[in-house]
């Protein structure tokens, strides 16, 4: 048994501490978190600020950044792997994913979730409630698929790019990075980077071609 730091205590957190504990895997679960009026979580202790890490780096060898913020999340993936502690990857138990796929680490797929054969999940994603991600898909690392995402198959999502809740993008598409998909969006088109689209079917509203 291993001790786990997880990084952010915010409603994001919360949802990952009690994937984590549902696997009865870890001794002790702590947060870090930068906020002043918070003890604890859940009954889980908040031991001290995200710059606090090195103090606990004995004590915790796994950790996990639950921060919502695609690009802030990959940032403190990279550096805490760089100070020596292992990302975890977690996995509710009452999710789907084929034998053929492949997840990194630092990503959390959350309960409801079906992953297909064959797809890729990069580090530091989010796969969150209720998502299914089909065959043959590729995301990039930082990418957030939201409640109650639907992608066809082979859908590729470059780096950082967040589909909001309820989007669905048919099979073949490639989305570009830094993409904010609306909730509600259907996404019949290629899109590419750092655009924001949205609608039925999904055109660009922020950010140009
Ligand atoms: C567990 C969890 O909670 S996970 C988080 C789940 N949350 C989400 O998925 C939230 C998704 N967020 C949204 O859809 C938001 O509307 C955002 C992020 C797209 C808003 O982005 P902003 O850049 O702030 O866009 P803004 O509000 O300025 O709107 C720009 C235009 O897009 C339109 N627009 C924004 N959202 C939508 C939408 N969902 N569907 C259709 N049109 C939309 C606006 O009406 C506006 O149109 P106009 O220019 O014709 O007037």
């Amino acid at each position: 048994m291993a001790n786990l730091l997880i990084f952010g205590a915010g409603g994001h957190g919360k949802v990952v501490s009690e994937i984590a504990l549902l696997s009865n895997y870890w001794r002790n679960i702590a947060f870090l978190d930068d906020r002043d009026d918070l003890k604890e979580v859940l009954n889980i202790s908040i031991i001290g600020k995200l710059n606090d890490y090195n103090y606990f780096k004995q004590n915790f060898q796994y950790a996990f950044v639950a921060i919502g913020n695609n690009k802030l999340r990959l940032k403190w993936i990279e550096l805490l792997s760089k100070e020596g502690f292992i990302m975890v990857t977690l996995i509710h138990p009452y999710s789907s994913i084929s034998k053929s796929s492949n997840i990194g680490e630092g990503t959390v797929v959350m309960a409801g979730s079906v992953i297909n054969a064959d797809t890729r999940i990069g580090r530091g994603c989010i796969i969150n409630t209720s998502s299914s991600i089909d065959h043959d898909c590729i995301l990039k690392d930082g990418v957030h698929i939201s409640p109650g995402v639907n992608l066809g198959g082979t859908v590729t999502i470059d780096e950082c790019s967040w589909a909001g809740i309820g989007s669905s993008v048919i099979n073949n598409i490639i989305i570009g990075s830094n993409v904010v998909l609306a909730a509600g969006a259907v996404v019949i088109k290629n899109i590419p980077d750092n655009v924001m689209a949205a609608g039925v079917p999904a055109i660009i509203k922020k950010g140009s071609e």
